[in-house]
């Protein structure tokens, strides 16, 4: 078992192909963009934040083979590849904002006559390069920051109990999560109880990923239907819901994976405390409210079939895949 989703050495990249999770655990080579988008699209690796860092370490290692003898050209090159990889999925927001983040920085570089063709494209790939231990030292903050939220609501020393949709863990991430980061600096204060994941249907990311993240460590959890959040809300003292985020809209809207708004709604009437976990990089300042949000569509065999075998009737079925809170 493995929990490292991405692979990366000096221009080198291999991401977990998630889709074959729990069964195999396989990497897949990323030699460019074109590879980067295509397992992004094909959610073989998904979660907002690994997103964006595969995205960009996919033009990462294809910048690094090529030799730029002017400025222009490598910067229009990365402003084009970066938009292209924007395109990979439309909810979460963290490629978009590193692609803003990174042209940005490209023209900078461009514009400065200091800087030559050779050291413009060094910097570049090093800024991307950052992103993984950047990503991973703000899922720590995120979890003890978290953690710390929750445990105010409890007596000194209770232990809790926490619930949790999808999977916002190391799989979903550079590694260690945002909401399954908060449920390890529980586990690892000694202040967990146990970590309630639904299943996440239609692609099953809690029963698939979530599970084998919390087996992996050795956490104590229970997966539980979609359709249980109600009852386990009235019944099992439910200290807090911890979920990740696609994107949060600059008024705190926030959208995340189907099933987020409803089990919002039964915390609400249960009066558990809610949070969402996520990084600086899933705020869209420039989205006002969760309305302006783009709800992702996927193609309906997703809910259908699993691992190929038809589970539903044939018929017209259509559904959303993601929905704002
Ligand atoms: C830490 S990313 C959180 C976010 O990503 C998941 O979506 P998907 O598996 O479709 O990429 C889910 O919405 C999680 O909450």
């Amino acid at each position: 078992m493995t929990l490292q989703a991405i692979k990366y050495e000096n221009g080198t990249l291999e991401v977990l192909d998630q889709l074959l999770l729990p069964k195999e655990s396989k990497y897949i080579p990323i030699l460019g963009v074109e590879d980067g988008w295509k397992v992004i699209n094909k959610m073989q690796v998904r979660g907002a934040p690994a997103i964006a860092i595969v995205g960009c370490l996919s033009l990462a290692v294809e910048i690094s083979k090529e030799e730029f003898e002017k400025k222009k050209a490598l910067r229009r090159e990365v402003e084009g590849k970066l938009n292209y990889l924007i395109s990979a999925r439309p909810t979460a927001v963290n490629m978009k904002q590193a692609a803003d983040h990174l042209i940005s920085y490209i023209n900078s570089l461009d514009n400065d006559e200091s800087v030559s063709a050779q050291e413009m494209q060094a910097r570049f790939v090093a800024a991307i390069e950052a992103m993984l231990e950047k990503d991973i030292s703000d899922n720590r903050s995120i979890g003890e920051f978290g953690a710390k939220a929750v445990l105010n609501n409890v007596t000194d020393g209770e232990q809790v109990r926490i619930l949790t949709h999808c999977n916002t863990g190391s799989l979903a991430t550079a590694y260690f999560g945002t909401a399954l980061g908060v449920v390890r600096c529980l586990h690892s204060a000694s202040r967990l109880e146990n970590c309630y994941f639904t299943e996440t249907r239609p692609y099953n990311q809690g029963a698939r990923l979530t599970a084998y993240e919390l087996v992996h460590d050795k956490i104590p959890s229970t997966l539980v239907c979609d359709s249980t959040v109600a009852y386990l809300m009235k019944t099992a003292q439910i200290n807090a819901v911890v979920v990740g985020a696609d994107r949060v809209a600059a008024n705190g809207d926030t959208a995340n994976k189907i099933g987020t708004y409803q089990i919002a709604v039964v915390a609400r009437h249960h009066e558990v405390p809610f949070y969402v976990a996520a990084p600086l990089t899933s705020i869209d300042f420039n989205v006002n409210t969760g309305d302006n949000i783009v709800i992702e569509e996927r193609p309906q065999v997703e809910m259908t079939h699993i691992n190929n075998i038809r589970i539903a009737s044939p018929g017209n079925i259509f559904f959303f895949f993601l929905i704002i809170n």
